[in-house]
C-alpha cells in the first residue's frame, strides 16, 4: 500500500501562453489535514482543479490511491470528493434527495445509498434535517449539506477550497471542528486564505506562489521558516545595557526598566546562556521570550521569494 494518498509529479499547466503552475512536486499522506496557501492567483485552484479532475494537465502526472489520472481518471476519481468554493447544492431539493442523487452521481451501488447517505449525514450532524429543503438551511448547515455530498461515497481523499467562506464565527469553528473529524479517516486538502485557519486546523502545510510550489512542510516547520533572531527578556533587577551584551548577541534595546530586546545570532544556545546568566548574576528573571515571526510575516517571505525569483 502507498504510503501517500496523492503524489503529483512535475505537473505544469498552461491556459494559454504563460505557465499557470510550472513543475509542481508533492505528496500528501493518508490521514490529516493539509493546508494549501498561496496569493490571489498563485495556481491554488489550478492545482486542485487538476488534481479532481476537473482540468487536465498540460504536462505531469498526478497519481490518486496510486491510480494514474490520465491512465484511469473513473477510477481515481472514485477516490476524491470536492467542496468547490461555491457549493454545488440544489435548493429545491430536501437534504435527502440531494444527497441521494450525489450518491447516485459518485456511482455508490443501488443496494448501498440509503446506508451512505445516513452515515454521510450522521458524519456532518445533519440527520435531523434530512427532509428539510436545502434552501431552509442556515449558511452553515449548508456548508455541511456541501461536505456530506464530497464525503458521501467514501473518498479517500478529499478537497475542500475555502470551507468556511461567508460564514459567521460560530459556524466558522463548528465547521473547521468538522473538518478535523472527517480527518481522522482520510486525507484533507484544504484551500484557505485565511492563516488561522491553516494554524487551527492543518498540520500540513503546501505554499503556492508565482505558479510554483515555495514550501512543503509541517505546520511547526512553517512557524520556524524566519529563524528568530531577538529575544525579549524582563528582569527584575537589571544590569546596565552593556552588560547585557556577550558572546552571540549583537544590540540591546531598552523596552521599558525591565524589559529589553536582545538581538542574537540565532544559536538555541545564547537562549539558553541569557537565561543562565540572568539567574547566576541575580537580575531576577521574570520572563524571556524567543520572538518568533508571525504566520503573516513567513507568508510574506515566502511569497516576496517566489516574487524575487521571476517565476513563471
Ligand atoms: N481559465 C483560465 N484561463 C486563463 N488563465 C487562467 C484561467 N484560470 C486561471 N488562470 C490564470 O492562472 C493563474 C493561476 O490562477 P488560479 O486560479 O489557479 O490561482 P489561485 O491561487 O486559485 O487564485 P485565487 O486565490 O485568486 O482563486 C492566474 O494567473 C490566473 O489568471
Amino acid at each position: 500500500m502507498e504510503k501517500s494518498v496523492v503524489r503529483v509529479e512535475n505537473l505544469s499547466h498552461r491556459y494559454n501562453v504563460q505557465w499557470a503552475i510550472r513543475d509542481i512536486n508533492f505528496e500528501i499522506d493518508q490521514r490529516g489535514v493539509v493546508g494549501l496557501l498561496g496569493s490571489n492567483g498563485a495556481g491554488k485552484s489550478t492545482t486542485m482543479n487538476i488534481i479532481c479532475g476537473v482540468l487536465k494537465q498540460t504536462q505531469g502526472e498526478v497519481y490518486v490511491d496510486g491510480i494514474n489520472f490520465r491512465e484511469n481518471p473513473v477510477e481515481a476519481k472514485r477516490n476524491i470528493g470536492f467542496l468547490p468554493q461555491k457549493p454545488p447544492l440544489y435548493m429545491d431539493f430536501t437534504v435527502d434527495e440531494y444527497l441521494t442523487y450525489c450518491a447516485d452521481l459518485r456511482m455508490v451501488d443501488k443496494m448501498d445509498v440509503k446506508k451512505a447517505v445516513d452515515e454521510a449525514k450522521a458524519r456532518c450532524g445533519i440527520s435531523h434535517f434530512s427532509s428539510r429543503l436545502v434552501r431552509n438551511l442556515s449558511g452553515g448547515y449548508q456548508q455541511r449539506v456541501g461536505i456530506a455530498q464530497a464525503i458521501v461515497h467514501n473518498p479517500k481523499f478529499v478537497v475542500l477550497d475555502e470551507p468556511t467562506n461567508g460564514l459567521d464565527p460560530n459556524q466558522i469553528v463548528e465547521v473547521r471542528h468538522l473538518i478535523k473529524e472527517i480527518a481522522e479517516e482520510r486525507s484533507v486538502l484544504l484551500s484557505t486564505h485565511i492563516l488561522s485557519e491553516v494554524q487551527a486546523t492543518c498540520e500540513e502545510i503546501k505554499m503556492i506562489e508565482q505558479g510554483q510550489l515555495v514550501f512543503s512542510g509541517t505546520l511547526d516547520q512553517f512557524d520556524n521558516y524566519i529563524q528568530p533572531n531577538t529575544i525579549m527578556v524582563t528582569l527584575a533587577n537589571p544590569p546596565a545595557e552593556a552588560s547585557l551584551i556577550w558572546e552571540g548577541v549583537s544590540n540591546v534595546e531598552r523596552v521599558t526598566d525591565h524589559r529589553f530586546r536582545l538581538r542574537y545570532d540565532g544559536c538555541r544556545e545564547t537562549a539558553r546562556r541569557v537565561a543562565e546568566q540572568s539567574v547566576n548574576r541575580g537580575w531576577g528573571l521574570e520572563e524571556l521570550v524567543v520572538e518568533k515571526s508571525s504566520m503573516d510575516e513567513v507568508f510574506a517571505k515566502l511569497s516576496g521569494k517566489a516574487n524575487g525569483e521571476g517565476k513563471r
